[in-house]
C-alpha cells in the first residue's frame, strides 16, 4: 500500500515535470518556430529541448564551431532558424533585416533577452548600461556618454600607453628570463590582463593600486570569474534559474569572486568621494566621470549604480579588446607584409622609438585600417542578441518577416562579415580595403550601413567603442615599435566562442626587443 502511494506521488511529481516543461519550453518555442517556418523561413529541424546543440558541441570539440555556422548560412541563407537546447532561434545576417530590427527607430520592439542576462547580472548587477533597458538605459547612456567623447578619452592615452609600456617590459624580462633560452609568452592571456588593467585603471584611477591587493585580486578574479560564467553558459546552467541557484558548476568561484570584487570598488568609490585616491590620467578617468555625472533633473548616480556601470566597463570592455589584440598579432606574425607596413609607418610617425601622443594618433592611418579588418575577420564579440518584445515587421516588399513577440534574434558578424556578396576576396586579409582617401581623409564607403558590425548599432551599440579603437591603436604601435615577435611553429589557431570569440588555444610566441 505504502510502495504504491509513493509510486503514484512519484508518477504525478514526473507527469507534473513533464507538463511544465512542455507547457514553458517546447509549446512556447515549436510555436515561434512555426510561426516563422509558415513565412517561408528555413531552418534546422525543430527538436524540442536539445535542437542543435548536440552538432555545436561536436563542431565545437573538433574546432570546426564557426565552419558550422557558416555552412547553416551557406544551406539557409541569411535568415534561418535553429534551436540552440530548447531555445529557437532566428539568425539575421541581412543587412537591410537587421537595419529594421537594430535601429533606434524600432528600439522599442526590442531588448536583450532576459537568459542572456542571466550570465551578465550575476556580476555586474541589473542597474547598467549592458542589461538596464527603456527609460533607465536612456538616463544612464546620456549620463555617460560624454565620458566616452573624444575630448575625455585623450585624458587616458597616458594611461593605455604606462601600462603598455609597463607590460612589454614585463613580456620581454619574462621571455629572456634565461638568456640562454626564449621562454615563449601566450599573447591571448597577457593581452587580456593588459587590457583589464588598462580598463580598470582608467575606471578607478589610483585606488587600483594603492589598496592592497586591489589590482591582483581584480585582475586574478576577474578572469575566474569569466571562465566560470562562460562554462556555467555553455552547459546551460546559467539560462535555467532553478539550476544556477544550485551550489555546483562553479557557483563557489562566481559567488565568492563577485563578494571579493564587490568590496574592493566599495572601498574604491568610498576613497575617492572622500579624496583619498585620485585619476591616474591626464585629467578626470571614468571614475571622476561617474561621480559627476547628472541626468536631467540634475541627479547623480548612486554608489551602487557606479559600482555596476565600473564592473560593467570593465566586464565589457577587457576580454574584447584583449581579443582584437591577441587575434591582430596573429596577423601580423602570419603576414610579414602587414607587419612590415605597420612597423614602416610607426618609425616615421613615432621616430626614435617615442611613446605615442594624441597628436600622433591620427597619422597612423594603416595601424587604424589594420585594426578595422581585424574586427572584420575576427569580431571579438561575435555575436549579439535581441528578443522582440512586440510584434514586429521587418523587410521591404521584396522580403517581409513578421518577427512574432518572443522570438530572439541572433547576429552572428563573423558569418555577416564574410559575406562574399558584400566583401569582395571576403577571407583574405586587406587593410587596404579601409584606408582613408588621402585627400579627403574619409573612409571608404561600407558596402551597407549594416554590414560591418563589430560594435553593433543602434541605442545599445557599444559605448566604449572609441576607448577600445584609441587603446588598440597605441598598443599595435608600441608592440610593433618595441618588440619582435614570433610564433611557435606548429600551433593550432581556432577561433573559439566562450562569451566572447578568443583563441581557443591561446597564441604561444616568443618576444623580443627590437632594437630602434
Ligand atoms: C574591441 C573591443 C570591443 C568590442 C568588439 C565591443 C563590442 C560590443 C558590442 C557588439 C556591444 C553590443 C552588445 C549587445 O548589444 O548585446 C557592446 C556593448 C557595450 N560595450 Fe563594447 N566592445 C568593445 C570594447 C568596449 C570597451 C573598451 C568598453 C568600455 C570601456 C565597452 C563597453 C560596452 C558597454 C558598456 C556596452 C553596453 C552598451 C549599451 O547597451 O548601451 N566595450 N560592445
Amino acid at each position: 500500500m505504502i510502495g504504491q502511494i509513493v509510486l503514484y506521488t512519484l508518477l504525478t511529481i514526473l507527469s507534473l515535470i513533464v507538463i511544465i516543461i512542455y507547457f514553458k519550453l517546447v509549446r512556447p518555442e515549436k510555436k515561434l518556430y512555426d510561426a516563422l517556418i509558415a513565412q517561408g523561413v528555413s531552418g534546422e529541424q525543430f527538436i524540442p529541448l536539445v535542437g542543435q546543440l548536440p552538432q555545436f558541441r561536436r563542431y565545437q570539440k573538433i574546432d570546426k564551431l564557426m565552419e558550422f555556422l557558416q555552412d547553416l548560412s551557406h544551406k539557409h541563407g541569411h535568415v534561418f532558424l535553429y534551436s540552440f537546447g530548447p531555445l529557437t532561434r532566428i539568425m539575421i545576417n541581412d543587412p537591410t533585416l537587421l537595419a529594421d530590427v537594430l535601429s533606434r527607430n524600432n528600439a522599442q520592439n526590442y531588448i536583450k533577452p532576459p537568459l542572456f542576462n542571466t550570465v551578465f547580472i550575476p556580476i555586474i548587477g541589473r542597474h547598467n548600461l549592458l542589461v538596464a533597458e527603456g527609460a533607465e538605459h536612456e538616463r544612464a547612456r546620456r549620463m555617460i556618454n560624454p565620458a566616452f567623447h573624444h575630448i575625455n578619452l585623450k585624458s587616458m592615452i597616458s594611461i593605455i600607453s604606462n601600462q603598455t609600456a609597463k607590460a612589454i617590459e614585463t613580456l620581454l624580462s619574462k621571455s629572456n628570463s634565461d638568456k640562454q633560452k626564449h621562454e615563449p609568452v601566450d599573447f591571448q592571456i597577457e593581452l587580456n590582463a593588459l587590457t583589464l588593467s588598462i580598463i580598470a585603471s582608467s575606471a578607478f584611477g589610483s585606488g587600483f593600486e594603492t589598496i592592497t591587493n586591489a589590482k591582483d585580486v581584480i585582475c586574478r578574479i576577474f578572469v575566474e570569474i569569466l571562465d566560470a560564467i562562460a562554462y556555467r553558459s555553455m552547459i546551460m546552467v546559467n539560462q535555467i534559474p532553478f539550476l544556477s541557484r544550485l551550489p555546483f558548476w562553479k557557483k563557489d568561484v562566481v559567488d565568492k569572486g563577485i563578494r571579493m570584487i564587490g568590496e574592493l570598488v566599495d572601498q574604491i568609490i568610498t576613497d575617492r568621494r572622500q579624496g583619498r585616491s585620485s585619476s591616474k590620467s591626464t585629467g578626470a578617468d571614468l571614475l571622476d566621470l561617474l561621480l559627476s555625472a547628472v541626468d536631467d533633473e540634475g541627479v547623480p548616480f548612486t554608489d551602487q549604480e557606479i559600482k555596476e556601470e565600473s564592473l560593467t566597463f570593465i566586464a565589457a570592455g577587457s576580454e574584447t579588446t584583449g581579443n582584437l589584440m591577441t587575434w591582430m598579432l596573429y596577423v601580423l606574425m602570419t603576414n610579414d607584409n602587414i607587419l612590415q607596413a605597420c612597423r614602416e609607418e610607426v618609425d616615421r610617425v613615432l621616430p626614435n622609438g617615442i611613446e605615442p601622443r594624441n597628436e600622433h594618433l591620427v597619422d597612423l592611418v594603416v595601424c587604424e585600417a589594420v585594426i578595422s579588418e581585424t574586427l572584420r575577420l575576427y569580431p571579438p564579440a561575435v555575436f549579439f542578441l535581441r528578443h522582440c518584445v512586440c510584434e514586429h515587421t521587418i523587410g521591404t516588399t521584396e522580403r517581409k518577416i513578421q518577427i512574432p513577440k518572443g522570438t530572439t534574434i541572433i547576429i552572428n558578424n563573423f558569418v555577416l562579415h564574410r559575406r562574399s556578396d558584400l566583401w569582395p576576396r571576403p577571407l583574405e586579409f586587406d587593410y587596404t580595403r579601409w584606408m582613408r582617401n588621402p585627400t579627403t581623409d574619409q573612409k571608404p564607403k561600407l558596402p551597407h550601413p549594416y554590414a560591418y558590425l563589430p560594435f553593433a548599432a543602434g541605442p545599445h551599440n557599444c559605448i566604449g567603442q572609441n576607448f577600445a579603437l584609441l587603446e588598440a591603436k597605441i598598443m599595435l604601435a608600441m608592440f610593433v615599435q618595441r618588440c619582435n615577435f614570433e610564433m611557435v611553429p606548429g600551433q593550432k589557431i581556432v577561433p573559439d566562442v566562450k562569451i566572447t570569440m578568443r583563441t581557443k588555444y591561446g597564441l604561444l610566441a616568443n618576444i623580443s626587443q627590437r632594437k630602434i
